[in-house]
């Protein structure tokens, strides 16, 4: 499986404000990029703690790509894949539209009668790790299902999550033209933190885009 982490920040590396309400970040056209990344992706995850601040839908939105999909004999849309130890996905997420296949991430923990309404509402639920998804072994199963190329949103709990298991093959940043602050504001890489064995980043791309920059690294 190929893990591509896409996000962007402004340019004091935040994802959004302390509110953790979205913000615009990216322009028209590295919103056009990252739907052309949708599109060229088998599956397209979040963390709960985006589903639960900004309630996307992670599908394509240009039906030209959405029409290339199912010419090549893919779905329309992407699948969605969100990561959710502690069962806060609410039953009328977004997400959960009949418009892409979902695949819940949860732990072992989650209790069976919130496993029985995803699973009523047409999710894939993958049971992993004791009472936090064990990334490795649900990536694992998500590439048995057929995905090759995982495109990860954010937020920036699930991305630090990522790179301390070495799931990422690539990082893909744009760097926006605004500063938004706050201690408390969410970063691209949020958890814990690295205080060594920091994961090591090739600069493979810079590119101007709308007002900012975007940035692309692979991962050693
Ligand atoms: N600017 C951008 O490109 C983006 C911004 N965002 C912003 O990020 C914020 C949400 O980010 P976060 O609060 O960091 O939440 P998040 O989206 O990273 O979700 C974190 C949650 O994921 C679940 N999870 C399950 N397994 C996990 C694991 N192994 N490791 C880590 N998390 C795991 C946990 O329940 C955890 O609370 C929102 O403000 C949203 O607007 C989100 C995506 C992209
Ligand atoms: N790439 C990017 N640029 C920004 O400026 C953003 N605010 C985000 N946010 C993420 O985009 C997704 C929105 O999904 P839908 O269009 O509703 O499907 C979601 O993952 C946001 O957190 N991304």
């Amino acid at each position: 499986m190929h893990v591509v982490v896409n996000a962007a920040m402004s340019a004091d590396g935040k994802l959004s404000t302390r509110e953790r309400e979205q913000v615009a970040i990216s322009g028209p056209d590295d919103f056009d990029r990252m739907d052309r990344l949708r599109a060229e992706s088998d599956a397209v995850m979040v963390g709960v703690g985006t589903v639960i601040a900004d309630d996307p839908s992670l599908t394509v939105d240009d039906a030209a790509r959405r029409a290339g999909r199912e010419e090549a004999g893919d779905p329309p849309n992407p699948a969605r894949v969100v990561a959710d130890s502690r069962v806060r996905t609410p039953p009328d997420a977004t997400v959960l539209d009949d418009r892409a296949h979902t695949y819940l991430l949860v732990s072992q923990a989650a209790p069976p009668d919130f496993v029985e309404q995803m699973e009523d509402a047409g999710a894939t639920v993958i049971a992993t790790g004791q009472d936090r998804v064990e990334l490795v072994t649900a990536l694992a199963k998500l590439e048995g299902d057929g995905v090759d190329q995982l495109m990860v949103e954010g937020g920036g709990e699930l991305i630090f999550s990522l790179f301390e298991e070495g799931l990422v093959d690539e990082l893909s940043v744009y760097v926006g033209s605004s500063v938004i602050g706050g201690r408390d504001a969410p970063t691209l890489a949020d958890g814990d933190g690295f205080v060594d064995s920091f994961p090591e980043l090739a600069l493979s791309d810079v590119e101007r885009i709308d007002d900012g920059v975007l940035l692309r690294w692979t991962v050693a």
